[in-house]
């Protein structure tokens, strides 16, 4: 039985809720999760369900109002700014975001945005540029990029830099969120396969997405946000073959991909109104 140690990842009881005052509201309620060390965890869920306000706390960039988290066994809950930089700079965790330009710099070339976590986290700059290439070569991209800034590169080889900044530290834990929504067909499946052959390397990720085609996959778990809460959760066989909560159902009946039939739209209409509580 895995013990606690191999617990990447561990969110407990978190709460989150924005604005002040008559505009304060909640966007996560209670939700609790455990990434293990070499798994896969898939969280799915509609817009606004909660999903980029999970990542962004466990990264340390939105406060929690309750709850905790724990990445490689620290807890990082009460992290001040200056603490987190800190943690940040040891590279335990690393993200990809829908937008690559959100994760890269755009005033440095892909060289400097690859070279600068090694560099801050103190390692030797000759042993960094091997590092840099290595990856770069792992995400498939060539070594005449290296000089460029982000606005020269196509979106999908932003996103693979993006991927490979995330892993030149080798990082323990990747948040990834929706990191294939904004690609095209051919880089998606590139971007996805990167994400398996992560995942077989034994680094725990998070891979966030609306469609739980692409994270069905990959994910050896998933669980489901709805409204701030966490509906489901188990492994992906279990989820797919029996879901238990109505959102999932309605999300099952979108995907034709899968073994059932995708559901008729009165049959989703059904599931939407068991959702809202309506009669049906
Ligand atoms: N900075 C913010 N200030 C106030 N409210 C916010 C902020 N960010 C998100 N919210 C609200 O919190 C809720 C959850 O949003 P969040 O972006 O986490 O959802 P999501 O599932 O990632 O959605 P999407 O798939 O559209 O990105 C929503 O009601 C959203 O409007």
């Amino acid at each position: 039985m895995p013990g606690i140690e191999d617990e990447v990842l561990e969110v407990s009881d978190l709460d989150v809720h924005y604005g002040v005052g008559r505009r304060r509201h909640r966007a996560l309620s209670g939700v609790s999760l455990q990434v293990r060390s070499g798994e896969t965890l898939g969280l799915i869920g509609e817009t606004g369900s909660g999903k980029s306000t999970l990542a962004r706390t466990v990264l340390g960039l939105v406060r929690a109002s309750g709850g905790r988290v724990r990445i490689g066994g620290e807890d990082v809950t009460g992290y001040s700014q200056r603490q987190w930089r800190s943690f940040r700079r040891r590279g335990v965790v690393q993200y990809v975001f829908q937008d690559p330009l959100r994760s890269l710099d755009p005033d440095l070339t892909v060289q400097e945005s690859l070279l600068e976590p090694l560099l801050l986290r103190g390692d030797p700059r000759a042993s960094a540029l091997e590092a840099v290439r290595e990856q770069f070569a792992r995400v498939n991209l060539d070594e005449h990029l290296l000089p460029r800034r982000p606005a020269e590169l196509s979106g999908g080889q932003r996103q693979r830099v993006a991927v490979a900044r995330a892993l030149v530290v080798e990082p323990a834990l990747i948040i990834l969120d929706e990191p294939v929504s904004a690609l095209d067909a051919a880089n998606r499946v590139q971007i996805l396969q990167i994400i398996k052959n992560l995942r077989d390397a034994g680094t725990a990720l998070v891979f966030i997405s609306h469609d739980l085609g692409s994270v069905a996959g990959v994910a050896d778990r998933i669980a489901v946000l709805y409204q701030g809460e966490l509906v489901e959760s188990g492994s992906t066989a279990e989820v797919l073959r029996t879901p238990q909560h109505a959102y999932t159902r309605l999300l099952l009946g979108s995907v034709p991909t899968l073994h059932a039939p995708p559901a008729t739209r009165a049959e989703r209409q059904a599931l939407r109104a068991q959702l809202n509580g309506e009669p049906v």
